[in-house]
């Protein structure tokens, strides 16, 4: 039986207490750690077995996660299961209050001076001007220290109310029932995707010229890009809410539909939704050579989800000062790099759960997609027929980067609030009732990362709770129409590319300036 198991928790009466650096150095020793509600949780075997994905539960450790599980999980994870893990009570590191601020010697010269008029020490000659001026830099860093002792103490206590708000808000979405699936939705948007593949496979199979297979192929390309709103939906266990059934239905729909891996899906999307926007740990923003919504991108930085270096080379160079131009033509290459990404992922992943069925849907897709081309009357037809089916599903791929490559990937450290960091790195983008099917009702992602899972058919319901919370505690919400929220975007993508060009002119000029010197040395 492993040391920490429930049996071990409930029978030890004296609890052990586990301080912030007794916390740092087991972390340091290769203990895989994490904070929830003030106790200390070890999940060294646990991690690989993780149903969430071991990446995601890595990107948790060595910090306090509370908001993040209880926004991943269902009540039993975090109420009866993480039991199993318990390892000891936290106890953080007081700051020592001012008051026990130990003086030394020449601070207590300065308080001294602070009570006597200064001019007499300067003039009596008590003091040299050297002296005086030490005393004077001395003072303000003591004040210095006590303005930022003052300015965190403050920095706690908002946090502290954002995450009491976020505790309520929570509350009340659970008291409106809009935890809640509602199926009759579902009805409605399967009958859409049937209108979709009907339509497209009457065309294909019935069209007689070139134009009506390629109506064929964008009712095609239709069909997939609603459909990757219920495959989402699955990903997050949000159709039964059972992790097992619901992961059955994301490989019908992403592997035999699609052709693409729902465990990838979800191994990536997990670590996305807890690393939000970071450069170095959310893969859903490593997309060099061909994008780079930071400059952090130039540094090499190393992916902690790719685990490899992200060179910042020639290519990208190239690519990312036309970034701006290219990005939608990028994003209509992404179904074939999701392709890509699900093979590797299921070839040379360890523990991928269903891996041989996973395998089995993607072959299936295979065999039924080229079936389809082969009632095609030419190879020209069946290639353009590729292409327009693939690339029209772009749409899906502007909308997913939306929400994220226009807004922040600062790390402000371990203690952000989960809530704070969800609405920094997040836009909503707004647009009128009627047009929700096109966005899936994901278009409210910022609502979507405060609570994922909360189905997307509610999230509207949401916004206006959501608002009232931001104004309470003091955050920004981001909310943009379509094309203001893509205009955003390109603009982040143009600063950026706008960086590497005058990094190569100022690269350029260096050169000319060195042989300009050669030249006047000979
Ligand atoms: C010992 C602690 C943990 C246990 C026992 C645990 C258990 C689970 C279980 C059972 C699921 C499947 C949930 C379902 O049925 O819907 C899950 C999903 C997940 N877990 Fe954990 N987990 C733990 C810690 C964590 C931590 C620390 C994180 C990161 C903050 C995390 C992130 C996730 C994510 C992102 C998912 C997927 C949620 C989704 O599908 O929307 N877990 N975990």
């Amino acid at each position: 039986m492993p040391p920490n198991t429930v049996s071990d928790v409930l029978t030890n009466s004296t609890r052990s207490v586990i301080t912030e650096d007794k916390f740092q150095e087991l972390i340091k020793q290769g203990d895989k750690l994490f904070v929830y509600e003030s106790k200390v949780y070890k999940v060294n075997n646990f991690i690989a077995k993780h149903p969430g994905g071991e990446a995601a539960l890595a990107s948790a450790l060595g910090r306090d996660v509370t908001d993040e599980i209880r926004s991943m999980h269902p009540p039993k994870v975090y109420e009866k299961m993480i039991n199993l893990y318990y390892l000891g009570d936290y106890m953080p590191n007081m700051p020592a209050p001012k008051t026990a601020f130990k003086k030394t010697k020449q601070q207590q010269n300065i308080q001294q001076q602070q009570k006597e008029p200064v001019l007499e020490l300067t003039w009596e000659g008590g003091m040299s001007v050297k002296a005086y001026d030490d005393a004077i830099e001395e003072l303000y860093k003591h004040h210095a220290k006590d303005l930022v002792q003052d300015l965190k103490a403050q920095q706690d206590l908002d946090n502290v109310k954002i995450r009491e708000a976020y505790r309520k808000l929570e509350q009340e979405i659970h008291t409106r029932g809009l935890f809640k699936c509602n199926y009759y939705k579902y009805a409605k948007e399967g009958c859409r995707y049937a209108s979709l593949l009907f339509l497209s496979l009457w065309f294909t199979l019935y069209g007689t010229q070139t134009w009506h297979y390629m109506v064929g192929a964008a009712f095609l390309a239709g069909f997939w890009h609603q459909l990757v709103f219920a495959a989402h939906d699955a990903g997050h266990n949000g159709i039964t809410g059972k992790s097992e059934i619901d992961h059955i239905i994301g490989i019908i729909i992403a592997d035999f539909i699609g052709g693409l891996s729902i465990g990838w899906w979800k191994d990536n999307h997990n670590v996305h939704h807890i690393v939000t926007n970071h450069p170095e740990h959310d893969p859903d923003i490593q997309h060099l050579p061909f994008l780079a919504i930071t400059n952090k991108f130039f540094n090499n930085i190393y992916s902690t989800y790719y685990k490899r270096v992200i060179p910042f080379d020639a290519a990208s160079k190239l690519f990312i000062r036309y970034q701006h131009y290219m990005y939608y033509l990028v994003l209509s290459f992404g179904r074939f790099n999701l392709h890509r990404l699900s093979f590797v992922y299921l070839f040379t992943a360890k523990n991928v759960r269903n891996r041989m069925l996973e395998l089995s849907g993607i072959t299936f897709f295979f065999i039924w997609f080229s079936a389809l081309l082969s009632t095609l009357p030419s190879w020209n037809i069946r290639i353009a027929y590729i292409f327009v089916s693939y690339m029209l599903t772009f749409p899906l791929h502007v909308q997913i980067t939306l929400s994220h490559f226009g807004m922040s990937t600062e790390d402000k450290g371990p203690n952000e609030p989960f809530p704070a960091k969800m609405l920094r790195t997040t836009m909503d983008v707004d647009c009128p009732e009627w047009l929700d099917w096109f966005h899936g009702g994901l278009q409210y992602q910022a609502v979507h990362h405060l609570f994922p899972r909360i189905p997307r058919h509610n999230l509207r319901d949401c916004v206006p709770l959501v608002r009232q919370f931001c104004d309470e505690v003091g955050l920004h919400y981001y909310m943009y129409n379509f094309s203001t929220g893509n205009g955003v975007v390109l603009g982040t993508l143009k600063s950026v590319a706008d960086q590497v060009t005058f990094m190569k002119e100022v690269a350029k000029n260096n050169a000319d300036i060195w042989a300009g010197e050669k030249q006047h040395a000979h």
